[in-house]
């Protein structure tokens, strides 16, 4: 047994972000955070930060192909240590931004295979992924490759839309379609699915029922409101238990007062407060790896969008370095 001194004099150091105390925070190129691209830290990372620019998958309005580095540029102002998780998430683990997934723009069914196959190569050097999107449709590939890994993964999906539809003009593979298809392929463990955020008109009440069939749960946005966060966290928790947990997390989920940088938009969202509250209220969950898409830069306002989105991907990354942290050396 080595005592907790020695084990962390064996492993080396997280290379974390660069310093803006001393290199002003508006200099250099935008990786997520500041933190050392992949490349800089030997090629291998505990968390991997990746971008999937693509957006072919729309039915409104384009534009999410530029989100992840829309959300690269306003994470510069992200610090070290996050007060409300009461952690310095890079210097739990390595956190390296592993760059973009070419995916092609012209044909959705490549891109989708492009999309699993890089995120199977992330996953099997021992990574977790928080990737960032492009539009909903990547989810799919992204749970293939989890799945892949860990068997059917609970999941836990914010956002303004059920994406459980099935096709749009004959089309399976959309931003409307992913967890339908996902369900189909058994990819998820359908004893805990949850939407959360889900607001504003749909096709017909079947859309509702369907979702229901596939094992999925709702909390309205006007859920979150009436019960709270805290409550509304703990119901969740329950629902995902011990289970390894993929977070899925579409910004349109926020109202469009708080994030209007996106396709298609929903009155009535949650605020960026509760969204952020409701994942610290995840820690300790076994959190695989996430994604957060559907920021659409063109229709953001002074980076607020964009702000929101590198928030949550900050508390993401966080509750996934407490997680390995805890699991190496009993602490975070
Ligand atoms: N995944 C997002 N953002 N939107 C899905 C909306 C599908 C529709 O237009 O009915
Ligand atoms: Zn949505
Ligand atoms: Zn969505």
């Amino acid at each position: 047994m080595s005592t907790p001194s020695e084990q962390s004099a064996a492993r080396p150091e997280p290379v974390g972000p660069v310093d803006s105390s001393r290199i002003p925070r508006y200099a250099g190129p935008a990786t997520f955070a500041r933190l050392p691209r992949l490349d800089e830290v030997g090629g291998r990372t505990d968390v991997a930060v990746v971008g999937v620019p693509f957006d072919t998958g729309v039915s409104y309005r384009p534009g999410a192909r530029f989100g992840g580095n829309a959300i690269r540029e306003a994470s510069r102002l992200l610090r070290p240590y996050n007060p409300a998780q009461d952690a310095s998430p890079f210097a739990l683990a390595q956190v390296a931004d592993a760059g973009d997934i070419a995916a092609n723009p012209f044909r959705i069914d490549e891109a989708v295979e492009t999309v699993q196959a890089a995120a199977d190569e992330i996953l099997d050097s021992g990574a977790r992924m928080m990737t960032l999107g492009g539009d909903h449709t990547i989810a799919l590939p992204l749970l293939r490759a989890v799945a892949r890994k860990h068997g059917p993964v609970a999941l836990l999906h914010f956002d303004a839309h059920l994406d459980t539809w099935d096709t749009y003009f004959g089309a399976a593979y959309t931003h409307g379609t992913p967890f339908r298809r996902a369900v189909e392929e058994g990819t998820l463990d359908t004893d805990a699915l949850s939407h959360v955020g889900i607001r504003g008109p749909l096709y017909g009440r079947k859309d509702l029922t369907d979702d229901e069939k596939m094992g999925f749960g709702i909390v309205t946005s006007a859920d979150v409101m009436r019960r709270g966060v805290d409550e509304v966290a703990q119901q969740l928790r329950e629902r995902i238990g011990d289970r390894p947990l993929y977070v899925s997390i579409d910004i349109d989920v926020l109202d469009p007062a708080h994030a209007p940088g996106t396709g298609t938009p929903e009155a009535g969202g949650l605020t960026s407060r509760e969204l952020l509250e409701i994942l610290r209220g995840l820690a300790g969950c076994h959190l695989v790896s996430a994604d957060l898409v559907e920021v659409a830069p063109a229709y953001d306002h002074a980076e607020m969008t964009a702000v929101a989105a590198s928030h949550t991907a900050y508390e993401l990354t966080t509750l996934m370095t407490r997680q390995i942290a805890e699991a190496r050396d009993g602490t975070s």
